[in-house]
C-alpha cells in the first residue's frame, strides 16, 4: 500500500505532557537509544508544548531545552531529531537554536483555522534547510473543506509535510479519510501527508491505518502511547497492525514490543489510558494535555474533572487556554454548593 510509512516517534515530546515534562536527561538517552535502535525514522524531542513550552503556563520541564535536545541528538544514530515549535509559544531564535543544537526537522504547530500565523517559521525552518512540517491541531473543529484550504497555506509557506492533527483524539475513522483524502487529492503531490493521533477513543491505530490508506506516510507513535490524554497512537501496537497489512516501513516488532514493556511504562507516573477522564477528551472534544490540569483542579475544588472538561468544550477552548481550567473549576464548586 503506497510509500513506506515515516513513523515519527512523539515518546520524548507529547510523552512529555503525561510525565508533567520531567523527563531526565538519562530517561531522555535511554529513550532515545531504544527508539532510535527500534528504527524509528524521526525522534521528536523538546518540552510537551514545544520550543519555549517551559512556562508557568504549561509546566516547566526538568531539563533545559537545550539538553532535550542535544542528548537526543547524541544518542540517535540513525533516526532525525525534531522539535514541534507552536508560533508564539516559540520564536525564530528558538527555532535557530534548536537548528544549531541538531535538530533537523521542525514542526510548525497551529489550531487548524490559524495557518497564517505559521509562514515566518515554516519560512525560516524551509529556508534553514530543515525537514519542514505543518501541523494543523484539533482538525476535528473545522470541516474538511476548511482544513485543506489552512493546509494549502502551510503549503505556500513552503511546508513538504502537512499533518492531520487530532489533538482530542476527538476524529472518527470516516472524520480522518475524508480529512486526508481531501490532502491527498488537492495538495501538490510532492507534498506529503502526516497524521497525528491520540487514542481517547480508543481509535489512535484505526485512525493512522486510514490514514494510511488515503495516502498519508508520515504517522506519529509514541512506545506504549506515551502521551496526552490516554496517549497516541502506540508504536508497537501499530507496527503490528502494519505488518499483518503488508505495509511497508522500517521498525522492528519485537524491539518495539521490548522498549514499550521494559523501558516505558516502568516510567510512566500515571498509567496513560483510556480511562473515564481520557476519554471524556474524546467524547467531547477536548484538546488531550488539558487531562491532568482538569484532574488536579477537579480534585482541589471537589468536582467531577469530566464537568470541567465538558464545560472546557462548550466554551470552545484550544490549545494554550490551559488556565481557563481552574476558573471553570471554581465556577462548577460554586454551582454545587448554590444547588
Ligand atoms: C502542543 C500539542 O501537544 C501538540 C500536539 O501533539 C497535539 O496537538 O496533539
Ligand atoms: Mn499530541
Amino acid at each position: 500500500m503506497g510509500k513506506k510509512v515515516t513513523i515519527n516517534d512523539v515518546t520524548l515530546r507529547d510523552g512529555m505532557h503525561a510525565i508533567r515534562h520531567q523527563y531526565s536527561k538519562e530517561q531522555i538517552a535511554e529513550l532515545t537509544r531504544e527508539i532510535d535502535d527500534s528504527g524509528a525514522d524521526i525522534i521528536e524531542a523538546t518540552h510537551g508544548d514545544g520550543l519555549g513550552g517551559s512556562s508557568i503556563q504549561y509546566g516547566f520541564s526538568k531539563e533545559s531545552e537545550e539538553d532535550i535536545i542535544r542528548t537526543a541528538v547524541d544518542n540517535a544514530k540513525n533516526a532525525k531529531v525534531g522539535v514541534l515549535l507552536l508560533p508564539g509559544i516559540g520564536v525564530i531564535e528558538h527555532l535557530e537554536k534548536a537548528y544549531s543544537y541538531g535538530a533537523q526537522v521542525a514542526r510548525v504547530a497551529t489550531h487548524c483555522t490559524e495557518a497564517d500565523v505559521s509562514e515566518q517559521h515554516i519560512g525560516k525552518a524551509a529556508q534553514l534547510g530543515m525537514d519542514t512540517v505543518g501541523f494543523l491541531m484539533m482538525s476535528h473543529r473545522t470541516t474538511p473543506e476548511n482544513l485543506l484550504e489552512e493546509a494549502k497555506k502551510m503549503e505556500s509557506y513552503g511546508a513538504g509535510t502537512i499533518y492531520v492533527v487530532d489533538s482530542a483524539g476527538a476524529l472518527t475513522m470516516d472524520d480522518t479519510r475524508q480529512r486526508v483524502s481531501l490532502f491527498k487529492e488537492n495538495l501538490s503531490s510532492g507534498t506529503e501527508i502526516g497524521f497525528h493521533g491520540h487514542n481517547n477513543l480508543s481509535l489512535g491505530v484505526a485512525n493512522s491505518i486510514v490514514a494510511i490508506e488515503e495516502g498519508a506516510n508520515r504517522i506519529d507513535a509514541s512506545l506504549a502511547g506515551m502521551g496526552a490524554g490516554a496517549g497516541n497512537t502506540a508504536t508497537e501496537q501499530l507496527v503490528a497492525v502494519m505488518n499483518r497489512m503488508d505495509i511497508s516501513h522500517n521498525l522492528d516488532l519485537y524491539k518495539t514490543m521490548d522498549a514499550a514493556e521494559n523501558l516505558m511504562k516502568p516510567m510512566m507516573e500515571r498509567p496513560v489510558q483510556i480511562d473515564r477522564l481520557s476519554l471524556t477528551l474524546g467524547y467531547t472534544g477536548v484538546y488531550s494535555s488539558f487531562l491532568l490540569f482538569a484532574e488536579r483542579a477537579g480534585k482541589e475544588y471537589g468536582v467531577d474533572a469530566r464537568d470541567i472538561l465538558t464545560r472546557i468544550s462548550e466554551m470552545g477552548a484550544v490549545g494554550g487556554q490551559e488556565d481557563w481550567i481552574v476558573g471553570v473549576a471554581q465556577e462548577l464548586a460554586k454551582e454545587k454548593q448554590n444547588a
